[in-house]
């Protein structure tokens, strides 16, 4: 899974950065070949040279060493530029301590990559159709949903007897800071700013009233020119089927509100086989901050699509590969800095997915009522890179 040695010309590849990657568990191996398959393009292509290592995590890790992650596995999260996951879990194992997701849940906390960025937007047009949600309620919805990924219920002391269950849900000062940090901040990288939505339950839990607070305090003080605004998050859950595009912008949440809401994103864009992910070190870009950056000059971080395991149709070569190689995408611009590469994913993907009256390739996987496997709609992506990649 390495690029070549030598470019084509026989000059020696620029050192592209370390990558880990954790194809995990069911579709998550199937999908992650093929958006290395992609990867290897982009490197053949640029002459990028992106130093790969594989191993495990999730139920495959059980298996083999009987623990969700070893601690070799977090000592290399620690150690490269990005790590590159598939999906963790599946019902062989249950949900008995320490579950296959635990793996991941550790990585997250090892890493402290709190900011999982979570785009919601339509990747081709042509996707209209296959939203649940009426079209001129869906059209034009574009948020990057922010979810804290280090905290609150999902982690600290539980509690777990015969007949008694607790996850605190707690926050503090710095961890709210440092995840609405990077919602102002990538609401700044545009002209004029996005609109910033907090998301909580101010008006019934403690720590909400407390991410609050911070929250706008955050605002008032380091981004002047966003007015944050605040949405309770039951509310949201309604107002994203009703009106969508109200949220147009960020939205940033604790890790329970960000983890559910943003699965909804998949139900207003079609499938969630379609939405990629990244859990960021720090924020991204040229900002004044030095927290999370790589050694090449990005942010540490975790990609992976939104969707789970898909144990219901893995195995059968029918998983929709485009939340992974999306996700590729996000990892080439938020870790390695690669716009331009990351865009040709991006616009390949909006090919394959157009319509034939739109000059595109309609290729559809069954989660969108077609009948193409993963390997066709990777190839297709694929085709599309390797073009983009020479004509752009
Ligand atoms: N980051 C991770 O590793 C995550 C792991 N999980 C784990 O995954 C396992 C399954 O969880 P579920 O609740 O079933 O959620 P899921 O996201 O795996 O699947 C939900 C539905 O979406 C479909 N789907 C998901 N990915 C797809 C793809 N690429 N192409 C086409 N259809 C796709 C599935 O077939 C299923 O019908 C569980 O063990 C869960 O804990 C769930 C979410 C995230
Ligand atoms: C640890 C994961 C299984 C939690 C989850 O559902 C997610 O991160 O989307
Ligand atoms: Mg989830």
């Amino acid at each position: 899974m390495t690029a070549p040695e030598t470019n084509a010309d026989g000059t020696t590849p620029a050192s592209g950065g370390k990558i880990l990657v954790l194809p995990g568990d069911h579709v998550g191996p199937e999908v992650v070949t093929e958006a290395i398959k992609v990867l290897n393009i982009i490197a053949e292509e640029t002459g990028r040279k992106f130093e790969l290592e594989v191993d495990l995590c999730g139920g495959c890790s059980l298996d083999k060493h009987g623990d969700s992650v070893t601690e070799e596995v977090l000592q290399k999260c620690l150690n490269v530029d990005a790590v590159f996951f598939g999906s963790a879990g599946g019902p062989e194992w249950g949900t008995a301590q320490p579950n296959p997701e635990s793996g991941l849940l550790r990585i997250r906390d090892r890493m402290q990559i709190f900011a999982n960025l979570r785009p919601c937007k339509f990747a081709s047009k042509a996707l209209l159709a296959y939203s649940p949600i009426k079209t001129e309620v869906v059209k034009g919805v574009d948020f990057m949903f922010i979810r804290e990924n280090c905290g609150g219920a999902y982690y600290g002391k539980k509690i777990e007897e015969a007949d008694y269950g607790c996850d605190p849900w707690e926050y503090s000062r710095p961890e709210i800071e440092r995840v609405v940090r990077v919602a102002g901040a990538l609401a700044m990288q545009h002209d004029p700013p996005l609109q910033v939505y907090s998301v909580d339950k101010a008006n019934v839990l403690a720590n909400s009233r407390v991410w609050r607070r911070i929250a706008t305090e955050v605002f008032e003080k380091e981004f002047p020119k966003i007015q944050l605004k605040h949405q309770l998050a039951d509310s949201l859950a309604l107002l994203f089927i009703t009106k969508p595009t109200a949220f147009n912008g960020v939205l940033v949440s604790d890790n329970t509100f960000g983890d559910i809401l943003s699965d909804e994103s998949g139900g207003l864009t079609g499938s969630l086989g379609l939405l990629p992910s990244a859990s960021l070190a720090g924020p991204p870009g040229n900002v004044d901050s030095k927290l999370g950056r790589n050694s090449v000059g990005g942010v540490v971080g975790l990609y992976e699509p939104v969707h789970g395991s898909a144990p219901d149709i893995s195995g059968k070569g029918l998983a929709n590969p485009t939340g992974q190689i999306l996700s590729l995408a996000m990892m080439l611009r938020y870790s390695f800095n690669m716009h331009r590469e990351a865009n040709i994913i991006e616009k390949a993907v909006e090919r394959c997915l157009d319509t034939r009256e739109d000059g595109g390739l309609e290729i559809r996987t069954g989660d969108l009522g077609g009948k193409a496997g993963t390997v066709e709609m990777s190839e297709a992506i694929q085709g599309e890179v390797r073009r983009l990649l020479k004509t752009t």
